[in-house]
């Protein structure tokens, strides 16, 4: 095999108090991941070369020791002494900054294109370990909530950073995705957030976050979406950065399970009652945003595209 081209999912992070621990992949947005093993002419050049087209493109770096891609796959080309050249093709179907994992869409999809190119036999969690050291060049921190759900699919629990842990539950579940026209960057926003905070907060954001799982395996969307508004902590900080917000809240109360902020925003994303509240929800942040809107769902996690 020369090449090989990455579905990676768009995932949304947090989900109200599982902050830097729950994940969801979304069936739409995606990125393409192409990796290319090319033959180098000179010594001299770097091993990796990226192109990156499609959303925002021009503000994405190629450096790859600046691109979240080229990082994963210079930390696995030294770690499996690959000699190769590779080219990085990003098709970014994902807007950079949005809240959706659009740094994490590529990482985790060469993370298993590199596995699969290079036969390396990774399984799911050493990926994820992989794919979570380039969000430390976009968000500053190695957060797994976006990369787990981006390998693994569906509902994601990053229960252990040392040693890296990730559960995984199967979740059929519509979802309402606004992208406010709102630059939020990752790093910026967890700068906000508090250092420490008082036991009882604590004690609520758990009582929510298990609150959330115990509803997950019952197919109880109304208590999930209760519970995923119940986070005292990450949300109330990041609402004041995403104009609209309360308003959006407010309007589809009577349409959404809940709401909360997607990742580290301006993304909110919505648990729709039924498919004519998925269109009420989609119609009322266009109305509030007049931005891109995604009515979709829980997905798959990054695979090989066939052509
Ligand atoms: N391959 C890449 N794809 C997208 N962004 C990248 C990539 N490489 C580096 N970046 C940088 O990462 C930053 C975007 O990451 P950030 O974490 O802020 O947003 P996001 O990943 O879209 O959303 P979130 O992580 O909150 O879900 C931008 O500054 C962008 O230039
Ligand atoms: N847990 C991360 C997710 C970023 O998508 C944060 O909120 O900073």
């Amino acid at each position: 095999m020369k090449e090989i081209t990455i579905y990676s999912p768009a995932t949304s992070a947090n989900l109200g108090p599982g902050y830097d621990i729950f994940g969801l992949a979304l069936e739409e947005p995606y990125d393409l991941v192409n990796v290319e093993i090319i033959e180098s002419s000179c010594k001299c050049c770097e091993q990796i070369k990226i192109s990156v087209s499609g959303e925002k493109a021009e503000e994405i770096p190629l450096d790859p020791t600046q691109n979240t891609a080229g990082v994963v796959a210079l930390k696995m080309m030294e770690d499996f002494n690959i000699k190769e050249c590779v080219h990085i093709k990003i098709q970014k179907g994902i807007k950079p900054g949005s809240g959706l994992g659009s740094s994490s869409a590529s990482c985790s999809g060469v993370a298993v294109a590199m596995n699969k190119l290079f036969n390396l036999e990774l399984d799911n969690l050493k990926l994820i370990k992989y794919a979570s050291l380039g969000e430390a060049v976009a968000a500053g921190a190695p957060h797994a909530d976006n990369v787990a759900p981006g390998i693994m699919g569906n509902f994601t629990l990053t229960t252990s950073y040392e040693p890296l842990e990730v559960l995984n539950i199967l979740l059929d579940m519509d979802v309402v995705v606004a992208l406010p026209n709102i630059q939020v960057s990752t790093k910026e926003a967890r700068k906000i957030l508090p250092q420490e905070i008082p036991l009882q907060k604590l004690v609520n954001n758990v009582g929510k976050a298990t609150g959330m799982i115990h509803s997950i395996y019952n197919k109880d969307f109304e208590n999930l979406g209760k519970y995923m508004m119940g986070d005292q902590v990450v949300e109330p900080c990041r609402a004041t950065l995403i104009e609209g917000y309360d308003e959006a809240k407010e309007k589809v109360k009577e349409f959404a399970y809940g709401i909360t902020i997607s990742g580290s925003g301006p993304a909110i994303i919505a648990i729709p009652k039924n498919k004519e509240c998925s269109s009420e929800i989609a119609k009322i942040f266009k109305e509030i945003w007049n931005c891109p809107v995604y009515e979709t769902k829980v997905g798959k996690g990054a695979y090989e595209v066939k052509d």
